[in-house]
């Protein structure tokens, strides 16, 4: 099942491209990492994603049917394409208690889950009676988040949330999260541009370059196909496979390589050592060999 899909979304302010042909399949009921610098566009995908903000060009779908600007989370849709999106300023009225909090959750969604909310809430001791304005910014996101879930979105767009959590609730709320995905009719896709947040977090991962897709898919899967061979200086690895990135220095290279057929297709030619990848070095080695690519974003059309 597919979550969301793009098909050659491109998004433009002025004279800025923000977003580049765009084109990618997300599963659904998963936990999808979006990953990119500062810029990258992570805020405009999700805010395309929201239907908050229109696409130059391309067609986006959730849950198999285009997004269409303007459309409301409680707009009738069906529950396939619901969507919450939780931005990076948390919108809490400051006067209202959290009990009020939900209680706007519930006047202003169509589909309201109470127990879910409060259930949330009550796993990270949100005192129900204090108002928004006495809350600490992890707290605040706490309440947004469970007015978020008491929609009973079928996707869940989470921008940079958890930058104001600390360690400790940061790794609960995303194991919270990936157990509410697990259950099956929830995706969320959220982002960062903190790579070290994401390790156990997200199980799919999409990573922006300049407005570009340069990564994208099942981090166990990327992380089984890609493989450090170190050697005597070569132009050319051992074996078969794409390049990444090679290095060289005076009597050795280094290639990091996407293999076509996983781990099993590594050739060992002698003098060559293979080494996995750690998720954060695949990233890192995508958004490098991105950024000497030929085409980069900054020229304005
Ligand atoms: N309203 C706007 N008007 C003009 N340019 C914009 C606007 N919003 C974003 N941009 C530009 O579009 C590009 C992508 O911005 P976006 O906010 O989507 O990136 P981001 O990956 O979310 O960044 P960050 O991690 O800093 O939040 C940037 O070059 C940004 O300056």
């Amino acid at each position: 099942m597919t979550a969301v899909e793009a098909r050659a979304v491109s998004k433009r302010y002025g004279s800025v491209w923000a977003l580049r042909d765009c084109s990618f399949q997300l599963p659904a009921n998963r936990i999808i990492a979006l990953v990119g610098a500062n810029g990258a566009g992570k805020s405009t995908l999700m805010s395309i994603i929201s239907g908050m903000l229109p696409a130059t060009s391309g067609t986006l779908l959730v849950g198999g049917r285009p997004v269409v600007k303007g459309r409301s989370s409680d707009g009738g849709e069906p529950a396939g394409s619901r969507v919450a999106i939780l931005a990076q300023d948390k919108p809490l009225y400051r006067d209202f208690s959290v009990a009020d909090m939900l209680r706007f959750g519930r006047a202003t969604n169509r589909v309201w889950d109470q127990r879910r909310a409060l259930s949330w809430l009550e796993r990270f001791a949100i005192p129900l009676d204090r108002r928004c304005g006495k809350l600490s910014g992890g707290q605040r996101a706490q309440v947004a988040l469970a007015v978020a879930l008491g929609s009973r979105p079928a996707l869940l767009l989470l921008d940079e949330p958890l930058a104001n959590l600390d360690p400790v609730a940061r790794t609960e709320v995303t194991g919270e999260l990936m157990a509410e995905a697990a259950e099956g009719d929830m995706t969320v896709m959220l982002s960062t541009h903190i790579i070290a947040e994401l390790s156990g977090v997200g199980d799919h991962l999409l990573v922006l370059d300049a407005g570009r897709p340069v990564l994208s898919g099942d981090v166990e899967d990327l992380l089984a196909d890609h493989v450090r061979l170190t050697g005597p200086r070569a132009d050319l690895p051992p074996g078969p496979g794409a390049i990444v990135q090679a290095q060289h220095a005076d009597r050795q290279s280094t290639f990091v390589v996407r293999q076509p057929a996983g781990p099993a297709a590594a050739v060992v030619a002698p003098g060559w050592t293979t080494q996995p990848i750690t998720l954060d070095e695949l990233i890192l080695t995508y958004l490098k060999a991105s950024a000497g690519a030929p085409d980069r974003l900054e020229a304005a059309a």
